[in-house]
């Protein structure tokens, strides 16, 4: 659950706009992290994932965050989603300090998790039950998504059912179904093919256009991470930090013909570099 924090807590990211803006058109992040720590603690051993992470992120923006296995990604969206504390620092979404999990986040994972036991349309539909959503709401809300990720014909197909592709993209749907303000992915189309997953790619850039959420996606894919994204943080390991922010200036509308473009590759190259390094 996120907890109202005082005014004077939020006040340094709510006056530390970009260079030159004025204090009264500054927008305040929809996500803010401030000087983040993690350490792991077990038999008396204690290991730092991550130091000292600050970041922003606005109101509708794609970021991603890329870096080597182990470099603390997933330990850092799983903090964003409440389901770790920060041994340092702090997390607040829309001026809220994060300090649970809640119905504002939605997230999903590499993994299929959708309930083995309910169909499609129950699946897309569970948190709203969860929730107290009447009936005819629901399947209202769910008759949308069904119809947002093209899985009209499977509402009452059961999850073994069907691809990887198309499981991912029932996740999709029942994390949006709920309607968060953040949609936290943590490297959903790690384990689909790549044509698969370039078709995902597109296909979540035609929802993230219709629905205008804020995204947070974790992947180790450099490519991935470009094409999506209106910003990519960079990480290294040994401790887990970000070493470096791109802006992604490619056109919004993108298709993966992009991937072949001078820019493109430029920037690939480059953040490719600097994870080497
Ligand atoms: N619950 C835990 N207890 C102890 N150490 C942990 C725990 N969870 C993660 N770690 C360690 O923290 C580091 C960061 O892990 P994390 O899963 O966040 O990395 P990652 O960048 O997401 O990796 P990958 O890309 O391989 O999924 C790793 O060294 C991992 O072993």
């Amino acid at each position: 659950m996120a907890m109202a924090v005082k005014a004077e807590e939020v006040r340094d990211y709510e006056v530390c706009g970009p260079p030159g803006m004025e204090e009264e058109t500054y927008i305040p992040p929809k996500i803010a992290v401030r000087e983040v720590s993690k350490v792991y603690t077990s038999k008396n051993k204690s290991f730092t994932a991550l130091e000292n992470i600050s970041l922003e992120i606005r109101e509708n923006e794609f970021i991603s965050i890329v870096g080597p296995s182990g470099c603390g990604k997933s330990t850092l969206l799983k903090m964003l989603a409440g389901l770790e504390m920060p041994t340092q620092g702090k997390i607040w979404v829309e001026g809220d300090e994060v300090r649970g999990p809640g119905a504002d986040r939605g997230m999903v994972f590499q993994a299929y998790t959708l309930f083995p036991w309910l169909t499609v349309a129950d699946n897309i539909a569970f948190g709203l039950k969860l929730n107290g959503v009447p009936e005819t709401r629901r399947r209202e809300i769910v008759k949308k998504y069904l119809n947002l990720i093209g899985l009209e014909r499977f509402a009452n197909s059961y999850p073994k059912e069907l691809s990887g592709g198309m499981k991912q993209r029932v996740a999709i749907a029942r994390a949006l179904a709920n309607n968060p303000s953040v949609l936290l992915m943590d490297e959903p189309f790690g384990a689909l093919d790549p044509q698969t997953k370039a078709t995902m790619q597109e296909l979540l850039l035609d929802i993230w256009r219709q629905e205008r959420s804020t995204v947070v996606f974790i992947t180790h894919d450099i490519e991935e991470a470009i094409f999506l994204s209106q910003r990519v943080y960079v990480m290294q390991s040994g401790p887990g930090r970000i070493v470096a922010e791109f802006k992604i200036d490619l056109p919004e509308q993108r298709n993966n013909d992009i991937k072949d473009t001078k820019a493109f590759i430029n920037l690939k190259r480059k953040i490719v570099a600097l994870i080497k390094n």
